[in-house]
């Protein structure tokens, strides 16, 4: 699969979302950071601004939720419009379900893993999703500094969806810049969320096209990609 560029609008302005939205034509997802104030200590949105917005764009919405009780909230992103719902392993108390219901009700269903939840405990619940998300931030807020020292779980991960033979997509969240891209896509993520690095440029769009050519050229050097 090419990478794929999802900017993050916590970074844009949410007075001017539908603007923002278009200043990033070509993105492949517009990645939408949902905080509760209580899983993560910040808040931000919720349905109604994921229904509005979903009108508003043709790019389709790739909902983060950090919230508590995602088991009750994530099918109710799905109506309000989004593409592909993420809730947080360390908050679901029925992951399995959840996910279901998500796809059931037409959606991709993406779980994701904080800095120190590990993958392995997940091994078999990979088939459940299209999706997994590996933080390289602690989540709550835009504008942290890439975390180093999640690569080899990136790796591992990688390595699972190998081994199972998955067409599980592997997104990777926090500090994803043009200096760290290339990290990342060799440690074998195919899914890029950028916030920061995208919105205080002064083209949104040309650094969406600059991180996917990096995206690009560093998987098409990587052993992971080259094996296939
Ligand atoms: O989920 C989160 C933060 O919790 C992210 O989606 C951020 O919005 C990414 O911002 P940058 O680190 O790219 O500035
Ligand atoms: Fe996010």
């Amino acid at each position: 699969m090419a990478a794929q560029i999802n900017p993050s609008i916590l970074s844009a302005d949410f007075a001017r979302l539908a603007e923002e939205a278009r200043a990033v034509e070509g993105a492949d997802w517009l990645h939408v950071d949902v905080m509760d104030n209580h899983f993560v200590p910040n808040l931000t949105l919720g349905v109604p601004i994921v229904e509005s917005l979903s009108r508003a764009t043709d790019i389709p919405l790739d909902c983060h939720l950090m919230i508590e009780d995602p088991d009750r909230w994530a099918p109710q992103y799905v109506e309000a419009g989004a593409g592909s719902v993420t809730f947080h392993a360390e908050a679901a108390a029925a992951p399995v379900r959840t996910a279901r219901e998500i796809r059931a009700k037409g959606a991709r269903a993406s779980m994701a893993l904080k800095p120190a939840t590990p993958v392995e405990p997940y091994e078999d619940l990979l088939p459940e999703l299209d999706m997994l998300l590996i933080m390289t931030v602690e989540p709550g807020f835009g504008g942290q500094s890439f975390l180093d020292i999640m690569l080899p779980k990136i790796r591992r991960t990688r390595q699972l969806i190998a081994k199972h033979g998955l067409q599980l997509w592997l997104q990777v969240d926090g500090g994803v810049s043009a200096s760290t891209i290339e990290r990342c896509a060799e440690a074998g993520a195919d899914v890029f969320v950028a916030g920061s690095a995208v919105y205080t440029t002064d083209d949104p769009a040309a650094a969406v096209r600059m991180l996917r050519h990096q995206a690009e050229e560093a998987t098409a050097k990587a052993p992971w990609a080259c094996a296939h």
